[in-house]
């Protein structure tokens, strides 16, 4: 029987662990999203992120900046941020507008602070092998691989995409937990020939059900990252679900599976940087 891996639950039990250790705290862990302009998807996420990060202990609050904000202005907003002591936590949240590189709003967060784990200093670090912020969704990925009771050392783990928030710090989480691992993207010359090899298989592309059944691998764990909206609003994953679904040993549903585990992760971040930055 496939063992389906339901991150809503587990993301419910981590919030609960999490929510647990924030009560025997003598402070709140503070927690700041920040999000500028109207970009449609981003309001559901930051009102997500809001009320779980409230029900579970933290001072949580959102930013919410006109699509007008320069690129200076946001990055006089981070500072205070940063210079803020009751702020253990930022985010920013991606997209931003087009006028704003958001390389460089994410190269102003504080590294101690940044919960997303995307300023360079901790991909450096994560890249080094050394302690540092993590982002989310690969954390997320790692404690559902966790439930799966997947055997990493020397498994054939292959991340399909290289992005800097998603398939580049998974492909690292893996390669620390001893993984033998591939990274694929677009330019890759065989991707079914690939995914058959894997052992693990983690999907972050961003094309619904690129991943047909029959790349996946007698047996192997499948954690489909892919969140991708449809013309009936529906999400679908980046795996073709109800093929890989028999072959697979363990699999992560599109939605409830790596979605609700990258908030629970961002809770767990912002503790670990409010512990580390208060002593
Ligand atoms: N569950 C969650 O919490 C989160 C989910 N997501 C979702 O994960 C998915 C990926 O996000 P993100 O990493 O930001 O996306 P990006 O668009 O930044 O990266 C996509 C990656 O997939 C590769 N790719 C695109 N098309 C193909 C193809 N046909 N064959 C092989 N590789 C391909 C790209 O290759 P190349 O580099 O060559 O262009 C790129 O490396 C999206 O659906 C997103 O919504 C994202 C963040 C959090
Ligand atoms: N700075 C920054 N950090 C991020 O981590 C970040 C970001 N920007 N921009 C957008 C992406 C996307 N992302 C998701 C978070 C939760 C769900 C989630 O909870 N998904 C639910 C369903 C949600 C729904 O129904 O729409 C699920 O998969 O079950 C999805 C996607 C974080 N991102």
């Amino acid at each position: 029987m496939t063992q389906i891996l339901d991150g809503k639950a587990i993301a419910e039990r981590l919030r609960g662990q999490l929510a647990t250790r924030v009560a025997a705290l003598s402070f709140k862990p503070g927690l700041v999203v920040v999000r500028v302009g109207e970009d449609p998807a981003s309001g559901v996420y930051v009102r997500n992120k809001d009320r779980a990060a409230t029900q579970a202990g933290f001072a949580s609050r959102t930013r919410h900046l006109p699509e007008e904000t320069t690129e200076a202005q946001l990055l006089e907003e981070i500072a205070a941020l940063n210079a803020d002591p009751e702020v253990d936590g930022i985010l920013v949240q991606l997209p931003l507008p087009k006028h704003i590189r958001a390389e460089k709003a994410i190269a102003a967060v504080d590294p101690a602070k940044d919960v997303d784990g995307f300023h360079p200093i901790n991909a450096g670090k994560l890249a080094s092998g050394l302690p540092g912020l993590v982002p989310c969704t690969p954390r997320g990925a790692m404690h559902l691989l966790a439930e799966a009771k997947a055997k990493l050392p020397g498994a054939r783990a292959v991340v399909v995409g290289r992005s800097q928030i998603v398939g580049r710090p998974m492909a690292q989480l893996l390669l620390a937990a001893d993984c033998t691992v591939t990274i694929a993207h677009s330019r890759t010359a065989d991707l079914a020939g690939e995914c058959r090899r894997a052992d693990i298989l983690i999907a972050a592309v961003g094309r619904p059900e690129l991943i047909r059944g029959d790349w996946v691998r007698e047996g192997a764990i499948v954690i489909d990252v892919g969140i991708n909206r449809m013309p009936d609003g529906k999400l679908k994953g980046d795996v073709a679900y109800a093929e890989a679904l028999p072959r697979a040993a363990a699999i992560t549903p599109v939605p409830g599976g790596v979605g609700p585990m990258t908030i629970a992760c961002l809770l767990e971040n912002t503790l670990e940087a409010a512990i580390a930055r208060r002593g």
